[in-house]
Formats: structure tokens, C-alpha cells, sequence
């Protein structure tokens, strides 16, 4: 498949759509599930040669389906089967009724299943149809499945997982291995429900890659090709104001490490130039931790505006340690039809009127990437922020369109939005990145992205990418500093 297709995020919905559309085109459906639970069938019998059992738990949709072919092909290839379904399958209706009617094995009530060991059980209760929170009998199972320990391998999802949003609904088996279909869906990788799929297998099943991609989004996982052509070898010829010249504003006198990070960082990003533009005050305190990277006193907002008559100042972070208050409020202000990284105390600033800041970037002219964690999320977005019915990536796009800004909405599962909809969740970030200044670290290289011309979409993408890349080389126990020396070239 082409590297565009593999990093395609699916929603359940899409999905639906994707293989209503295969059904039109005469793709035969059955044809569809039957790749899927032999797959399934596959992907169990190498991962556990020496299953005593395989448990198969069937449910009341094409997921249970799935479930009744693969029971078959793990009978016919001589392993011991037992199947337990949920609800009656006299009722199950299409090719599930058809899958069930192909098994020709016993079927018990899943309220008969104990754990044994040695079994192995193929999760087939519910996939992308899970439409609602688990009923109580699914919830007590599923506890007893994951207090026993015994390996699970989930097919499309582990069951209790919604696909749209990662949530968990009631309860969900903590798998070793996941199977799904044609690609990824958000469940998959945005937290809890990543850390509930053990590896994760994307198998082709059948369905052409054109109607695949005709059905999807814009919704991808964070990868290289999606800012092709920003990276690669500088041309001999360059010079260091072509590559960008990044801005960097320090606070007060008692925070100013948190910029030296993020300028620091822009500089190993790749800026040619960075300043840290500082008060009086710590003007000293910059200068003389300072090398390569330059200095310059700017104390308030007249100051700013007329150092921003030079046009060669490409690029801004601001917020790091800069203090909350009006101060932050007028230079990012003054700062919205330039190309600016607000972070941290830049964000907070606007808590109380963030229309403020949104109708000052309605009127275009700049371009901004936001970078909130959840805290900060939620001072400046509350209501979508309170939405339990939107996933972290519905939120992060409601921010966008709202604040006309991209937004980088970071954690674990960092996903960055731009208000055009476009959409992608980064999955290459490492625990130890949760340490105090690697925040700055990333403001510092979406800068210098952003000074370097890169539009602000793929400027966040790519530094969320190349922080976390930074992250896995640096190794458990990096620091902020050790972090920045770690960034790699941008691919
Ligand atoms: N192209 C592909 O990817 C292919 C995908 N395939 C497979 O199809 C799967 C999707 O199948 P699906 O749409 O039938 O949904 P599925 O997950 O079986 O559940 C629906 C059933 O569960 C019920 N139900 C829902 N929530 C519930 C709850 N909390 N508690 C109790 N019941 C609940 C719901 O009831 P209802 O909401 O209608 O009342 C309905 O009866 C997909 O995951 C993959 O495995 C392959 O077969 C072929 C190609
Ligand atoms: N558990 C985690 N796994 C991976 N990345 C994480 C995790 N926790 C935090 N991060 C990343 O580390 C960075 C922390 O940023 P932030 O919360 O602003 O910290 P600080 O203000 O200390 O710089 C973000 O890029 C975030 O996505
Ligand atoms: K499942």
C-alpha cells in the first residue's frame, strides 16, 4: 500500500460507509468477512502455537461474525475450540447469520466461560458497532478474562473500546494483540484505548485501496511524508537568513530558563538565526547564558512594533515562562499576522476573553500553532474541552476551527489539528518526554519550522514528530537538555 493509505486513520462511521461502498462496487461482503476471521485464525495460531484452547466470544454483530470463521479455521486447522456467544444466534441476520451457520461446533452462553490456563481467547463480542456502554454480564466477563490473565487477541477492537473516540465504555479487555481491517481507527491509538491493544496488525482484506481512500478523512497517523519536501539537504548556497530567523521572548527575571530551552531548541531544529528577546531586567541574566544564540532588549509593546518593521523576524515563541497578564495579551496580539508559536503563559493569558485573541486571527494575514496541554486546553476552549461526547481529535478540531489557529492538543497521544480539518494523531513520543521544560523544547522547534517558511500545519506535525523522535534517542532519563541535543535532522 502507499505510505499515504497505511497512515490513514478510519472512523467506525467511515468504515461503514467504505464497506457499504465495496458492497456497490460488487465486492461480495461475506467474501470481506471471511478474510478477516481467517486472518484472525492466522494471526492466533502463529502467535500461540501452543494454545491449549482457543476461546472464541462471539457477539451479536458481523464482529461475533467474524469470530464464527475464524472458530472454524482454527477447528479445521486441529486445535481445540470452544465458542461462547452473547445473545441468541438464531437472531443474528447477514453474513454473521451466515458464519454462525457455517459453525458447526457447540456453542455455549458466555456466561459459562471460566478461564483456564492455557487458554486463549479470540475477543470477537463487539467491534466497530459498539455503539453504547457494555451491559453488566459483558463488564463482570471481561473482568474475569483480564483478572485471569489469560492472553486475548481482539479482532477490529478490543471489545469495550469505542473506535471513534479510545474511551473505554464500562469496561474493555486488555488484549496482547489486535487485529483490524484495512486501517487503523482513532480507537486504536488515542489513549486508553492504545495502551488496551497490544500490537496492533493492520491487515488488507479485500477492498480496493481507491475506495478506501475515496471513504476516509482527513484524519492520519503523524508520519515523514505528510511535510515531503521540507526536509532533506540544504542547498549549498543557503545562508543563515534563509533558513529563518526565530524569535524567542524571555520572562521576568525568575523564568527565563524556559525560553534559553525553546530558543536552544529552534537553533538544533535547524532556525539560522535565534533571538531571545528579553526585558531590561533579565537582560543579563539571558546574556550571559547565551552563545549562539543572540539577545535583544525588548521591554514593552513600543518597543515591539517597531522591531517588527524587520521583516527578516520570521517566526515567534511566545509564553515559555513568560508570565500571565496583559503583557503576554498585547505582544501576541501584536504578533497575530506574523507567524507565531503561543504556548504555556501565552495561552493562559487569554483564559478569561479568548474571543479576544480568536477575532484578532479571524482577520488573517498571520499564521499561529497553539500548544496546549490539557490544562491549558481547558482554560481556553471550556466547552469543548467539557464535551465527554467528542474523542481528544473532534476536540482538538473544534479548537482549530474556533481559535482559527493549529492546534497542537499534547499528552501522550498528542493530536494536532488545523481549523481546514485536517487532522493527525502522533504515536512515537515516549513516556519520558512527561519532564519539565520538553514543552519548551517543542514550542522551539515548531518555531524554527516556522521560520523557515513551513506552513503551520506541517510545522507542528513535523516538530511533534521530531520531539518525539528526540525523545526515543535520548532515552529514559533525558532532560529538557539532553532532549534538544537528540533532535534529528528533519527527514
Ligand atoms: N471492512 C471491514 O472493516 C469489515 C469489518 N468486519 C467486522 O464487522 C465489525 C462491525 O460489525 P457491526 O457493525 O455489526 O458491529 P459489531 O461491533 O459487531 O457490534 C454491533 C452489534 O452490537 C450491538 N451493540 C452495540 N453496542 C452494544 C452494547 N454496548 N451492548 C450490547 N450490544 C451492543 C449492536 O446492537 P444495536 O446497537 O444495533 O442494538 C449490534 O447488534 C467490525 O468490527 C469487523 O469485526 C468484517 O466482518 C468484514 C469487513
Ligand atoms: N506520557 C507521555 N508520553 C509521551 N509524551 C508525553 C507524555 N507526557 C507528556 N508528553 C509530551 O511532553 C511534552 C510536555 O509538555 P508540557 O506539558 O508543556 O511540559 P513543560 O511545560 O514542562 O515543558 C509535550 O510535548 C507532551 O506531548
Ligand atoms: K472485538
Amino acid at each position: 500500500m502507499r505510505s499515504d493509505l497505511q497512515h490513514l486513520l478510519i472512523t467506525p462511521a467511515e468504515m461503514t460507509a467504505i464497506d457499504r461502498a465495496a458492497a456497490q462496487s460488487g465486492i461480495d461482503s461475506f467474501t470481506l468477512m471471511r478474510n478477516a476471521g481467517l486472518a484472525v485464525t492466522a494471526a492466533a495460531l502463529r502467535h500461540f502455537p501452543d494454545a491449549r484452547r482457543f476461546v472464541v466470544l462471539c457477539g451479536p454483530g458481523n464482529n461475533g461474525g467474524d469470530g464464527y470463521i475464524a472458530a472454524r479455521g482454527l477447528a479445521e486447522s486441529g486445535a481445540d475450540v470452544a465458542v461462547f456467544v452473547l445473545g441468541d444466534p438464531a437472531r443474528l441476520q447477514g453474513d454473521a447469520a451466515r458464519a454462525w451457520s457455517d459453525w458447526s461446533g457447540p456453542a455455549a452462553p458466555i456466561s459459562a466461560f471460566e478461564p483456564q490456563a492455557g487458554d486463549v481467547v479470540i475477543d470477537a463480542l463487539f467491534g466497530a458497532g459498539l455503539s453504547r456502554d457494555l451491559p453488566d454480564d459483558v463488564v463482570h466477563l471481561i473482568e474475569r478474562v483480564n483478572a485471569s490473565g489469560v492472553p486475548v487477541v481482539a479482532i477490529d477492537l478490543p471489545s469495550g473500546i469505542d473506535g471513534r473516540t479510545g474511551e473505554i465504555r464500562g469496561a474493555a479487555f486488555a488484549t496482547r494483540h489486535t487485529v483490524t481491517f484495512m486501517a487503523p481507527k482513532p480507537g486504536h491509538w488515542l489513549l486508553p484505548g492504545r495502551s488496551l491493544c497490544g500490537t496492533l496488525k493492520v491487515f488488507d482484506i479485500g477492498i480496493p485501496a481507491r475506495i478506501v481512500s475515496a471513504g476516509a478523512g482527513s484524519l492520519r497517523l503523524n508520519a515523514p511524508f505528510l511535510w515531503a519536501g521540507w526536509g532533506g539537504d540544504l542547498a549549498a548556497s543557503t545562508h543563515k537568513f534563509k533558513r529563518g530567523h526565530l524569535v524567542v521572548f524571555s520572562g521576568d527575571r525568575q523564568a527565563t530558563g524556559a525560553a534559553r530551552l525553546s530558543a536552544a531548541a529552534g537553533l538544533a531544529a535547524g532556525a539560522g538565526l535565534v533571538t531571545v528577546a528579553t526585558g531590561k531586567a533579565a537582560l543579563g541574566i539571558n546574556a550571559s547564558h547565551l552563545t549562539a544564540v543572540m539577545v535583544k532588549e525588548i521591554d514593552g509593546s513600543r518597543e515591539l512594533t517597531k522591531w517588527l518593521q524587520d521583516q527578516r523576524l520570521g517566526s515567534f515563541v511566545l509564553g515559555p515562562g513568560f508570565g500571565i497578564g496583559k503583557k503576554a495579551r498585547d505582544f501576541a496580539l501584536a504578533l497575530c499576522d506574523r507567524s507565531l508559536v503561543l504556548d504555556a503563559d501565552g495561552i493562559t493569558s487569554f483564559q478569561t476573553n479568548p474571543g479576544e485573541l480568536f477575532a484578532a486571527l479571524a482577520k488573517g494575514g498571520g499564521q499561529m500553532v497553539m500548544t496546549p496541554h490539557d490544562g491549558e486546553f481547558a482554560r481556553l476552549f471550556p466547552e469543548i474541552a467539557g464535551d465527554d461526547g467528542l474523542s481528544k481529535i473532534e476536540k482538538a478540531q473544534a479548537a482549530a476551527r474556533a481559535s482559527h489557529a493549529v492546534i497542537v492538543y499534547k499528552g501522550a497521544d498528542t493530536v494536532v489539528a488545523a481549523p481546514d480539518g485536517r487532522a493527525v494523531v502522533n504515536n512515537n513520543a515516549p513516556p519520558w518526554l512527561a519532564t519539565a521544560g520538553s514543552g519548551d523544547v517543542l514550542a522551539g522547534i515548531v518555531g524554527a519550522h516556522l521560520a523557515k517558511g513551513m506552513p503551520a500545519f506541517e510545522a507542528a506535525i513535523a516538530a511533534v514528530w521530531r520531539h518525539g523522535a528526540a525523545g526515543a534517542k535520548a532515552g529514559p532519563g533525558l532532560t529538557a537538555e539532553t532532549l534538544i541535543g537528540a533532535i534529528p535532522p528533519i527527514s
